[in-house]
């Protein structure tokens, strides 16, 4: 556009703004109730425990790469139940609920962001969804982690979670260390792509810190947020750059550099993305892989990440969405429940070796 010429809507990049639901009418819709409230903190103190060696046993996030149906995500937490129950005394399992996916580059965005799966972006129906599931499953006793995406969506759900991740693609960016640094559950921060632990190293650091940021409240109004600092904050190992950073050498490496800057030399393991090289079936083999540094005696590893869900493997999010397989991902390919059944008592039976905690 020469100097001088007037903008036209052409020249602009917003088209349209829509109105958001403020989190205090999704809250006043589907408040927390003392049933859920208790599952969650009673969770979160669990998790804590666990992440400063009070605790023996190790944190198990698993479920679906994402939600994009509600009924698959109420069966899966169906079927993981009893397995959370059998295992108890050896790992608090926590049911991956993930609603906001970060893209490598373009891709469907998370059942928050696009609930009807068809481009409609009914960003208000994808928030009403996620807290109602959320709050049903914390009723029911089950707790939840996911991975906070958009800085503003905490606000609507994050009183229903009891673990959250800050993803490989976002921990080095200083608006959600911010956000990390006013979650009050424990964050666990992903290496970055690239393979480099020391991103988020550099998280841990800065969200146990107090900020002061831009952000919105209760009533959905602009507002000037300031947090104290999350204390709570590990590192997830997942591989990166085509490289796996789950076995024994690796593991050392980088508690060396935690206990270097200060931090917690306690960590979880991711099973799926680079330590998987993105093949679902070798999950198994990383687990496997935890499961003998835990027999060794190992001190660092504090949980396992697997990917999960009713069927194996993933789909290609269909035009026609009559044709989805029910319980199959449309986002990375998981393991199924039967194998997740298999790995769980695995590693149940490694921590029971050093631990001498029955499985019943
Ligand atoms: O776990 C999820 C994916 O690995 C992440 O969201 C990136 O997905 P994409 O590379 O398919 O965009
Ligand atoms: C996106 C995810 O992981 P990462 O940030 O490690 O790629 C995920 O766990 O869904």
């Amino acid at each position: 556009m020469n100097s001088g010429e007037m903008t036209t809507t052409s020249d602009l990049h917003v088209v349209d703004t829509r109105p958001l639901v403020s989190p205090l009418l999704l809250h006043q819709e589907l408040p927390l109730d003392l049933v859920a409230l208790k599952t969650v903190a009673d969770t979160r103190k669990r998790i804590q425990a666990i992440l400063r060696g009070e605790d023996p046993r190790l944190l198990v996030i698993v479920g679906p790469c994402s939600v994009h149906d509600i009924a698959s995500a109420r069966d899966y937490a169906r079927q993981l139940e009893p397995l959370r129950q059998r295992y108890a005394a050896q790992l608090e399992v926590v049911l991956r609920v993930y609603f906001e996916k970060p893209r490598t580059t373009v891709g469907w965005k998370g059942l928050i962001n696009d609930p009807h799966l068809d481009g409609s972006y009914d960003i208000n129906t994808g928030l009403r969804r996620a807290r109602s599931l959320l709050l049903d499953l914390a009723r029911e006793g089950m707790p939840t982690a996911t991975e906070l995406l958009d800085p503003v969506v905490p606000q609507y759900i994050a009183d229903l979670i009891s673990w959250t991740a800050i993803g490989a693609r976002t921990t080095e960016s200083q608006t959600h260390r911010e956000m990390a640094s006013g979650l009050s559950m424990p964050v666990g921060y992903k290496n970055g792509t690239d393979g480099s632990a020391k991103i988020a190293i550099h998280a841990m650091q800065a969200a146990s810190r107090p900020h002061h940021f831009l952000g919105i409240n209760r009533q959905g109004q602009a507002s000037i947020v300031h947090t104290t600092g999350n204390p709570d904050g590990h590192l997830v190992l997942r591989g990166g750059n085509g490289c796996t950073n789950y076995h024994p050498e690796a593991v050392e490496e980088v508690a060396k550099e935690l206990v270097k800057a200060g931090l917690v030399d306690r960590l979880m393991v991711d099973c799926s993305h680079d330590n998987s090289k993105k093949d679902f079936r070798r999950q198994s083999e990383v687990l496997q892989a935890v499961a003998t540094q835990v027999r060794q005696g190992s001190t660092h590893l504090m949980g396992v990440m697997l990917e999960s869900h009713l069927v194996e493997g993933n789909q290609k999010l269909p035009e026609d969405l009559s044709t989805l397989v029910y319980g199959q991902s449309i986002t990375d390919a998981c393991i199924d429940i039967e194998t997740t059944a298999t790995l769980l008592e695995d590693l149940a039976a490694a921590v029971a070796s050093v631990t001498l905690s029955p499985i019943t």
